[in-house]
């Protein structure tokens, strides 16, 4: 339903709206505008063809042929070599155009993409929003290089083919456009019809991909629950789906060529009837019969093509409205330049008054309620309790994922929302539980703490997240390349990288996720030693599963569904025979 109200409104608003896409042609106005006057050329050279063949025919017919044969000729041999200029030109301009402008777009697409708020990416798949900057951009392309040109062109030559018939005879020009209009209307009104199949096929298709994208991206899970089948199956009713509907829409593809055939050379007949009967009259020769055949040739298939032009300008169209749409989420207010010096820098003091929250998909489920807790600099704290009591939900607050939707959190006493979101996220360093490692080298990865830290404090980094040792145990050091999602690492290895990329961002806030998977106890061993390490002297927020971490927080603070229902030391919350946390203790945080 959403969909259909789209595709009804690109009618009426769609070019406006897509005329906001010129900014990005901006620059390259002039340079457009002198492919547009070769293309004016180029089609006008074009449309003097006919006309010199004509003059060529009624020469042969006065039998003054042998005089003025190459007069004639030169002309159309100059038309020809003037026609291929123009159109190289014409080629090669709009598409530097294209290419700059395209860029430029999917430059302010992706800087846009990137900028928007967790919101966005919670409430969208990773393949649609893949397929906007790819084959959205695409279309987009087609636009700018053939289908604005062929529809100038098409436009110019049924103007022009027009003026040069009613010259030639205008009773014939009318007996032409009476019929000639006639079909085009059809043909547009069929055209209509069928983009809607195209469009619902595209729909399909991208569907489809999605669950290519999706499976192939979760191949791990595919594999591990033996669910090949059931993948194979969804592709299957996809794609089977997309058919049915090409099918179809096939079908009346055919029709419509079959419609145009008919019509179009229906027309052609009707004016060679009619003109043969002018030239029973004296009222036209027949090389100029001839010519006006030809000129109608022209007009009639450039009218057809305007129906195939009109579908393509419409699905450009259309994708010009899903971009827009994401140029139209509001950003977060991110600095697009590194944050070296903070101009409010913070201490690690940290304090939540009564905050309440809810995701922005959910509004009826509350997943924080009332929670308030004081956060000293340097402490340690620990946040534990059930699955889905909102620990994780605490973090993404802090670093202001989302705004809390009652309550406020403040760093220093000042409200968290006064801050700019680039400075106060640069001072904070996550070490997540599942460690994303980019398709880069080991230095790439690590060095994504502080892209401008030098070969030497990376180095010192790694040797302060007990990293160095594996590290300089590849032949190629950090220059080891780490596979997709660095499958090809250990994972203790993975998060003493990821912990050496907080060690270089030197954060005043760190938050931990414990990982809740054992490692060996060298490998915990060596990532306790460096967190130890990396906690020290500041700020730390520990989604904790370990005991040990437990056991030396300044802070615990226990949930439970969204509430904190304990707070205190391991000591202090041992004492509460009936609590959550002693409870929680004895099953030694391993959940
Ligand atoms: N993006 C989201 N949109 C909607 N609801 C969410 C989202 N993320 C989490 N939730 C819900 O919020 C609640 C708290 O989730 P949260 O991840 O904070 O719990 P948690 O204590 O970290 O759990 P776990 O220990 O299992 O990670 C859960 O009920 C969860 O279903």
């Amino acid at each position: 339903m959403e969909k259909e109200k789209k595709r009804a409104k690109i009618t009426f608003t769609g070019i406006r709206k897509a005329l906001r896409l010129y900014e990005y042609a901006k620059p390259y106005r002039w340079q457009f505008a002198i492919g547009l006057v070769m293309l004016l050329l180029s089609s006008s050279a074009s449309l003097a063809f006919p006309k010199l063949l004509g003059d060529l025919i009624d020469l042969g017919n006065k039998g003054r042929l042998l005089a003025e044969i190459d007069r004639v000729g030169l002309m159309l041999a100059a038309v020809l070599v003037l026609q291929s200029v123009f159109s190289y030109l014409r080629v090669r301009i709009f598409v530097s155009v294209t290419e700059k402008t395209l860029a430029s777009l999917r430059q302010a697409t992706y800087s846009h993409l990137v900028r928007l708020p967790m919101k966005f990416f919670a409430e969208r798949r990773v393949g649609e929003l893949n397929s906007r900057i790819s084959s959205d951009i695409s279309q987009l392309q087609d636009l700018f290089t053939t289908t604005l040109a062929e529809f100038l062109r098409q436009v110019i030559t049924i103007m022009g083919g027009i003026v040069l018939l009613w010259i030639t005879s205008w009773k014939l020009t009318l007996f032409m456009l009476a019929i000639v209009p006639g079909i085009c209307v059809l043909a547009v009104v069929f055209g209509k019809f069928i983009r809607k199949y195209s469009k619902q096929v595209q729909g399909q298709i991208a569907d489809s991909n999605t669950i290519v994208e999706e499976t192939l991206q979760g191949i791990f899970n595919v594999k591990a629950f033996a669910n090949e089948y059931f993948e194979i199956g969804r592709y299957k009713t996809k794609t089977d789906e997309a058919a049915r509907t090409g099918v179809k829409a096939g079908s009346y593809q055919a029709a419509f060529v079959s419609f145009l055939i008919l019509g179009l050379f229906g027309a052609m007949v009707a004016v060679i009837w009619k003109g043969v009967m002018l030239m029973e009259t004296g009222a036209i020769e027949v090389g100029a019969l001839f010519s006006f055949i030809l000129y109608t040739a022209f007009i009639g298939g450039s009218i057809s093509g305007l129906a195939e032009i009109y579908t393509r300008i419409q699905r450009a169209l259309g994708a010009s409205e899903n971009l827009l749409e994401i140029h139209d989420e509001p950003v977060e207010d991110i600095r697009l330049q590194a944050v070296t010096h903070p101009a409010v820098p913070i201490s690690g003091e940290i304090s939540f008054r009564n905050v309440s929250f809810h995701y922005p998909s959910r509004k009826d489920i509350p997943v924080l309620r009332d929670v308030s807790f004081d956060v000293q600099p340097g402490w340690q704290v620990a946040l534990v309790g059930p699955s889905g009591a909102g620990k994780s939900t605490v973090v993404s607050l802090l670093l202001r994922f989302y705004d809390p939707a009652s309550g406020k959190i403040s760093f220093d006493g000042r409200d968290a929302a006064s801050y700019s979101l680039s400075e106060l996220r640069s001072q904070m360093a996550v070490v997540p539980q599942d460690v994303f490692l980019f398709g880069g080298t080991i230095r790439e990865n690590i060095a994504y703490g502080d892209p401008a830290a030098s070969d030497e404090a990376i180095a010192a980094a790694a040797k302060q997240a007990n990293a160095w040792e594996f590290i300089s145990r590849f032949p190629e050091g950090m220059n080891t390349i780490v596979g997709e999602r660095g499958v090809q690492l250990s994972g203790g290895q993975r998060q003493r990288i990821a912990i050496a990329r907080a060690v270089l961002r030197n954060p005043r806030i760190l938050i931990l996720d414990e990982a809740t998977s054992a490692l060996d106890s060298e490998s915990e061993r060596l990532v306790q030693d460096a967190l130890d390490k990396l906690m020290l002297g500041r700020t730390s927020i520990v989604i904790a599963h370990r005991l040990s971490t437990v056991r030396r927080a300044d802070l615990i603070l226990v949930m439970d569904k969204g509430r904190i229902v304990e707070e205190g030391t391991h000591e202090e919350l041992m004492e509460r025979a009936e609590g959550l946390y002693k409870g929680l203790s004895e099953l030694q945080f391993t959940v």
